[in-house]
């Protein structure tokens, strides 16, 4: 059986530990390395996976090495793995946003198969969605080991062009609050109508809800979907009228692109190291 350790044990880490553990992972076969003992007990406790303060010793025999810590946190982490890692060679699977797999050669040896990757919160509910990209050490069974974990927590689809991980972190890594953020403002355009707001929040909630699942379910175009919702001349069309003269795809493709830029900014400001 594949054993796993992941190094940092935040809000993914966790997200991935219980989506694995529902599919029918062993708890033996999962440890991670935290350096907060309160964040470590927790996750003995909601898991019973063993828990880890220094990360060599989580790192050390393991098949897959997930790197889920925050992207400024990974150049430090390089001194103190590089050697474990360069005896064990497993697979490095990195989930930071915008690192780039040279630079996690660079830092943790070029000759590991590494696989960056870029999943999202919805995870933690098993409705995660993540773009894998690998490089050419990977073999296809570590390819087939790396779907399965982020399989465990949601879709999955292989990027063959690394340029485009910033594109998928701008779409789906940071997409799930762009959702969070229409519903906020549907919710707040509701009472600024007078409507109570915990009124307003289920309606506004319940609708994304309902959207998406009949995105997901329906195997319709979201056109499609939205033209049903649209009859002529009625509410929804004078609601998208107004979208349109504000021009929102245009404020969307922004978005997106400052996203995107984001990412490779990060990135670069690690390159230094
Ligand atoms: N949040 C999101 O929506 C997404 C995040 N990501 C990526 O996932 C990564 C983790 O993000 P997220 O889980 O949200 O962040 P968290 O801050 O929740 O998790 C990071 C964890 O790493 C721990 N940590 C810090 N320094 C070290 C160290 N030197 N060794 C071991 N562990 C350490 C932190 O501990 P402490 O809190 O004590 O510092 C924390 O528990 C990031 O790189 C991010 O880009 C990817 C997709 C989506
Ligand atoms: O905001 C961020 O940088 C991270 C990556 C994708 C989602 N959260």
């Amino acid at each position: 059986m594949t054993r796993i350790a992941f190094i940092g044990g935040g809000n993914m880490a966790r997200s991935l530990i219980g989506g694995l553990i529902k599919t029918g992972v062993a708890a033996a076969n999962l440890r991670v390395a935290e350096p907060l003992a309160q964040a470590r007990e927790a996750l003995g406790r909601e898991f019973g996976i063993s828990t880890y303060a220094d990360n060599r010793q989580a790192a050390a025999d393991t098949d897959v090495l997930v790197l889920a810590v925050k992207p400024q946190v990974m150049p430090a982490m390089h001194a103190e793995l590089r050697d474990t890692l360069q005896r064990n060679r497993p697979l490095l699977i990195s989930i930071a946003a915008g690192v780039r797999i040279d630079q996690l050669e660079r830092w943790f040896g070029n000759l590991l198969p590494i696989v960056r990757c870029m999943p999202n919160t919805p995870a933690l509910i098993g409705a995660g969605a993540t773009g894998l990209c690998a490089n050419l050490r990977v073999t296809p069974q570590q390819r087939e080991q790396a779907q399965h974990i982020l399989d465990a927590v949601g879709v999955t689809r292989w990027i063959h062009d690394e340029s485009q991980m910033d594109t998928v972190t701008a779409l789906s890594g940071s997409g799930p609050a762009y959702f969070f953020a229409i519903v906020e403002a549907l919710e707040d355009a509701a009472v600024a109508q007078g409507m109570p707001r915990d009124t307003a929040r289920i309606l506004a909630t319940q609708t994304c809800l309902g959207a998406g699942r009949m995105l997901v379910e329906s195997n319709e175009a979201p056109s499609v979907l939205r033209q049903r919702v649209t009859s002529p001349n009625g509410t929804t069309q004078a609601a998208l009228e107004s979208f349109a003269a504000d021009q929102l795809p245009r404020v969307v493709a922004r978005a997106v692109a400052a996203a995107t830029r984001r990412g490779a900014e990060m990135a670069a400001s690690l390159d230094k190291d």
